[in-house]
């Protein structure tokens, strides 16, 4: 499990460690980190290190530090380095006169746009954990010129440290490189930062509990529910998918489907798209209601079911049945449009929901705004559920406030019916008793990478999606299975 910390926390971990370091120590560490990665992609993109040319956006605070220090390290390697003090009367006092005895050169912004235009390189010293908002003044003019790869030091300037918010000019990083724990930018806007390389600066010790976590291929693995011998079709969980309609039977067909395919054990259907279902999955017990289903250890509830009459009394007959629930679209919209109907829900069942952006908007009343994180842990603290809310970063909170972040690597999840693939995942983790919100992150998990490895560079299905999960998870479980 990889953890990730807000700025507030950060600051606090890394005074502890400030005042148990000697002065300038931790930067000089940090700077050499953004010195071997600036040697590294000037290699990759040009060939060659010697002879480069590198230039240092630097702006007021330790940030800019960080950049003149690696100007000075790159300097020794024999590269060209000029800076451009973006605020000279705040500009890093140390790292100026390190830069300066190394032979860089300094400018100011007015003559930088054709540096940016020409060089090998550009390292963002603008902003770091201290960053307020999009760039301004020469900052947010010199962006538009910039030509060259771009190094972020700690995080791309003009992002929002802790929600990945962009609102104005600021910096696309072919790389970014942090100290001592990811930030939730890291995450939250994967986009902006391209890849990030973590350096140790000995901060470990000082970091809590982490704001928000991201589960690794173990963490899943070790989750996944797996048969005893002792097992039986029974013992593991029975999952029950209520979703389709006679008219829309795909939903039901992808959301059982994937429920078959995520454990062993065994699925029940029930809907009006029963024969359907039955043709396509024989191993799924089917039947046309709720009532008639037989018992199951969770519900799946939502795709395709309509937010009409019938669809309300579906969703309504499957909370009451004090299992855990993962209610999905058409469910989440009914629960927004008649709250009323959350009544039928026995008081501490476990219940996840799965919205998009359109129906996180329709269940908490309002657009989501640029706090993503926020806006999850609240929605799951007044829904009393596990808030799952998709995107090319997923977000997972529990009632308590914990969340899980899952970054998908593509953007081939972005077609119709994927969700319904996702739903029968987390149905069935739910059956096979998984905690509920470790349950919805592992989903995702298998969830993105079933795409990537069914997709491999062109577009897929949902049903490609759906075929692709046993791949996802021999993938997970043995990591060095030859791939088909
Ligand atoms: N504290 C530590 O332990 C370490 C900190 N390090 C570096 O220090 C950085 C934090 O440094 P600071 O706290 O000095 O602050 P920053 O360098 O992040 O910011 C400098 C100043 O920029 C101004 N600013 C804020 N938003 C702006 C905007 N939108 N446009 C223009 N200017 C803006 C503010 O006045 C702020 O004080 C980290 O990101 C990291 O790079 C590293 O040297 C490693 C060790
Ligand atoms: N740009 C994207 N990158 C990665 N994943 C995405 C992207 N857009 C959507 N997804 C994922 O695809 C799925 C779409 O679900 P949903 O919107 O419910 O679609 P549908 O209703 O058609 O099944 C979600 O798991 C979501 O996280
Ligand atoms: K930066």
């Amino acid at each position: 499990m990889q953890g990730i910390w807000t700025t507030e926390h950060l600051r606090a971990a890394e005074a502890r460690l400030l005042a148990a370091t000697p002065e300038g120590a931790l930067m000089q560490r940090a700077a050499f980190g953004v010195a071997v990665q600036a040697a590294d992609l000037l290699a990759e993109h040009t060939g060659h290190v010697v002879g480069r040319r590198v230039a240092l956006l630097v702006g007021a605070g330790n940030n800019g530090g960080d950049a003149l220090w690696a100007g000075s390290f790159l300097r020794r390697r024999g590269v060209a380095v000029t800076a451009v003090l973006l605020n000279p009367e705040r500009t890093h006092a140390a790292g100026l006169a390190a830069l300066r005895r190394s032979g860089g050169r300094v400018i100011t912004p007015a003559r930088a746009s054709q540096l940016l235009e020409s060089v090998d390189l550009v390292i963002d010293g603008i902003i770091g954990l201290s960053a307020r908002g999009a760039l301004r003044g020469d900052a947010a003019a010199l962006v538009g010129h910039i030509g060259a790869p771009v190094l972020a030091v700690d995080l791309p300037s003009g992002v929002d440290p802790d929600t990945g918010a962009v609102t104005g000019p600021a910096i696309t990083a072919t790389r970014t490189v942090t100290f001592g724990a990811r930030k939730p930018v890291h995450v939250l806007n994967p986009e902006r930062c391209g890849e990030v390389v973590l350096i140790d600066i000995g901060l470990a010790p000082e970091l809590g509990e982490p704001d928000l976590r991201r589960l690794d291929g173990v963490d899943i693995a070790a989750a996944w529910p797996v048969p005893g011998p002792h097992d039986n079709k029974y013992t593991q969980g029975v999952t029950g998918v209520a979703a389709g309609s006679a008219t829309y039977p795909g939903a039901a067909v992808l959301a059982t489907g994937a429920a078959v395919l995520a454990t062993s054990g065994m699925v029940r259907y029930a809907g009006p798209a029963a024969d359907v279902v039955r043709a396509r999955w024989p191993e799924v017990i089917a039947t046309g209601s709720v009532t008639d289903a037989g018992r199951v250890q969770a519900w799946v509830v939502g795709p395709g079911i309509g937010t009409g009459q019938e669809g309300r009394g579906v969703l309504r007959q499957v909370l009451e049945a004090g299992v855990p629930v993962c209610a999905d679209a058409d469910a989440t919209t009914l629960m927004a449009r008649f709250p009323e109907v959350l009544d039928a829900r026995e008081p501490g069942t476990p219940l996840v929901l799965t919205p998009h952006a359109g129906e996180f908007a329709r269940l908490t009343g309002h657009e989501l705004g640029h706090d993503r994180v926020a806006a999850v842990r609240e929605a799951a603290r007044k829904y009393d559920a596990v808030v799952l809310l998709k995107g090319n970063t997923t977000l997972v909170a529990a009632p308590d406030g914990r969340v899980l972040v899952n970054v998908a690597q593509g953007s081939w999840l972005a077609t119709a019916g994927s969700g319904d693939v996702l739903s029968g995942l987390i149905g069935a983790l739910l059956a096979g008793g998984v905690d509920p919100w470790l349950a919805a992150g592992a989903a995702a998990g298998v969830h993105s990478l079933a795409a990537d490895l069914a997709a491999r560079g062109v577009p897929v299905s949902a049903s490609g999606v759906l075929a692709a999960i046993p791949d996802a998870l021999r993938h997970l479980r043995h990591p060095g299975f030859p791939r088909p």
